[in-house]
C-alpha cells in the first residue's frame, strides 16, 4: 500500500508525521480513521478528549498501532506543544469552540479558543519552518451581499450576489452586540494572521473553510453523551428530537439556507491537501457541496422522512415546531442567510468534487444515530422523573 501511492503529479508519496490538534473531535476522528486505514502516515493526536478515536487507539494489536499516539493536552497551557510540532512534518489545527449556541453566550471563550489559543500554533509552525493546515470556517463570509437587497429584487437570483468565493467575496458580519459573529470574526483574524505569516515570513500554509460537514460522531446527543442542557449543531439537535419522538425546532421559521457535505467526501479533500503540498500551499479552500442546498425547514422534513425509513417508526403528525432565535439561542444571535461555496479553486488545484447526495448522507448518518443512541434514549425516557 505505502510504496505504490503517488500524488496528483505522479510523484511517490513519502510517509510523514502529522501533529493533529483537536484530533478527538468530529472532523479529527474521521481524518485519523482515513489516515490509519488508507495511508502510511503517522499521527500525533492531541486533544483533551479521545472518546471519538478510542476505536483507533485500542487494542494495541491494531495494524496501525505504531502510527498513532494520543497526547491528552490542552493547547491553552501545555509546554509539550512546541516539541510535538517540532517532531512533525505537518501540523493540522482543528481545535476550536465551534457550536453556534456558544458564540453569543460564551463570546470570550469563543474568541480565546478561535484566535488567542491558535496563536502559539501559528508561531511555532512559522519559527520551526513547519507546514500548517489551519481549519477556519465558511462563517468568515458572514451574510451574502444579496441579503441586503430588497426582498423582491431580481438581483437576488444572480449568483454574483450569493456564491461565496475565497479570493473575491467580502466578509459581512452583524453589529458588535450581535455576538453570534464573535466566532466568525476570531476565525477571520487568525486567517489573516496565518496569511501574513506566509507573506512576511514564508510560512507554508493551507486554510480550510468547511461548509457544514456532517456525518456520524458529530457533536453529542444531549443527556446521553453530552450535557442535558447543551445545544449542539443542527444535525445533532434534529437527531436528538427524532430519537426522542419530539418535534424538530425551527429557529425563526427555518428559512436560512445551508449546503451540507458528507464528512467522508470532505475528508478526501483534506487528504489531497495533505499529500499535495505544492498544490495546496498558500491557498484558502472552500470545502462543501453546492448541490446539496436546502432551507433548514427542508432539512427537517428530509431528516424526518429518512429517520422514519431507517427506524421503522412513523413520523409525528406535526413533525416541526417554530421557535424564536431569542428563545432558542438567547440574546445576540444572528444568522448566515445562505452559503453556496464556489468550487473553482479546489477544483483547479486538487481536482476535488463532492459525491454524496443529501438524502444518501442523511440515510447513512441517521442509520448510525439510530443504531448508536436509540436504546440509550429509550432508557432515559423510561426513567421515572424524581418528585
Ligand atoms: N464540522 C463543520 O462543519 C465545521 C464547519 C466549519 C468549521 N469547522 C472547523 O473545523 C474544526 C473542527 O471542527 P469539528 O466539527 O471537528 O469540531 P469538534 O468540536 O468536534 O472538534 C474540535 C476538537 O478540538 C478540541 N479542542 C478544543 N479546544 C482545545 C484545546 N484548547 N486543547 C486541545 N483540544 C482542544 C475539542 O476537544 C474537540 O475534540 C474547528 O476549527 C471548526 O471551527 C467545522
Ligand atoms: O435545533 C435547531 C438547531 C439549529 N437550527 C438552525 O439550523 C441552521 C444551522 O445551524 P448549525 O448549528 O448547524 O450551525 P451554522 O450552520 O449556523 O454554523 C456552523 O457553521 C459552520 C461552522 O463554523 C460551525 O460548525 C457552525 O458555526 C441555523 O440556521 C440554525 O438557526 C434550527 O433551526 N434548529
Amino acid at each position: 500500500m505505502a510504496s505504490s501511492r503517488v500524488d496528483l503529479d505522479g510523484n511517490p508519496i513519502k510517509p510523514i508525521t502529522i501533529c493533529m490538534i483537536g484530533a478527538g473531535g468530529f472532523i479529527g476522528s474521521h481524518l485519523c480513521e482515513k489516515l490509519m486505514s488508507e495511508t502510511p502516515h503517522s499521527v500525533l493526536a492531541l486533544d483533551v478528549y479521545n472518546d471519538k478515536i478510542k476505536h483507533l487507539l485500542e487494542p494495541h494489536t491494531l495494524p496501525w498501532a505504531s502510527r498513532i499516539q494520543f497526547h491528552r493536552l490542552n493547547i491553552k497551557h501545555d509546554s509539550r506543544l512546541e516539541g510535538l510540532i517540532k517532531m512533525s512534518d505537518l501540523t493540522i489545527n482543528l481545535a476550536a469552540i465551534c457550536t453556534p449556541a456558544d458564540y453569543n453566550t460564551r463570546p470570550l471563550d469563543t474568541i480565546y479558543s478561535n484566535f488567542i489559543d491558535a496563536l502559539p500554533v501559528v508561531k511555532y509552525c512559522s519559527e520551526n519552518n513547519k507546514r500548517l493546515i489551519h481549519f477556519s470556517t465558511c462563517e468568515v463570509y458572514g451574510k451574502t451581499i444579496g441579503s441586503f437587497l430588497p426582498k423582491d429584487s431580481p438581483l437576488r437570483q444572480d449568483p454574483a450576489y450569493y456564491v461565496l468565493k475565497e479570493d473575491e467575496s467580502p466578509c459581512i458580519f452583524g453589529s458588535i452586540e450581535k455576538q453570534r459573529w464573535s466566532y466568525a470574526c476570531a476565525k477571520q483574524l487568525i486567517e489573516r494572521l496565518v496569511y501574513a505569516e506566509g507573506a512576511e515570513n514564508g510560512l507554508e500554509f493551507t486554510i480550510v473553510r468547511p461548509f457544514n460537514w456532517i456525518g456520524p460522531r458529530m457533536d453529542f446527543i444531549p443527556g446521553i453523551d453530552g450535557p442535558s442542557e447543551g445545544v449542539p449543531r443542527v444535525l445533532a439537535c434534529f437527531s436528538n428530537n427524532l430519537l426522542r419522538g419530539e418535534p424538530l425546532k425551527l429557529v425563526d421559521g427555518g428559512q436560512s439556507q445551508r449546503t451540507f457535505v458528507y464528512i467522508k467526501d470532505a475528508i478526501e479533500a483534506v487528504l489531497l491537501m495533505i499529500e499535495n503540498p505544492a498544490r495546496a500551499n498558500g491557498h484558502i479552500f472552500n470545502v462543501g457541496n453546492p448541490n446539496n442546498e436546502v432551507t433548514v425547514r427542508q432539512l427537517a422534513e428530509m431528516m424526518t422522512q429518512v429517520y422514519s425509513k431507517v427506524s421503522g417508526e412513523a413520523p409525528l403528525e406535526k413533525p416541526t415546531i417554530d421557535v424564536s432565535s431569542k428563545e432558542f439561542y438567547g440574546e445576540g444571535y444572528d444568522d448566515s442567510d445562505k452559503r453556496i461555496p464556489d468550487m473553482t479553486i479546489i477544483n483547479r488545484q486538487l481536482g476535488w468534487n463532492p459525491k454524496t447526495s443529501l438524502w444518501d448522507l442523511l440515510e447513512s448518518t441517521l442509520t448510525y444515530q439510530h443504531r448508536t443512541y436509540a436504546e440509550a434514549v429509550k432508557k432515559v425516557i423510561a426513567k421515572p422523573v424524581a418528585s
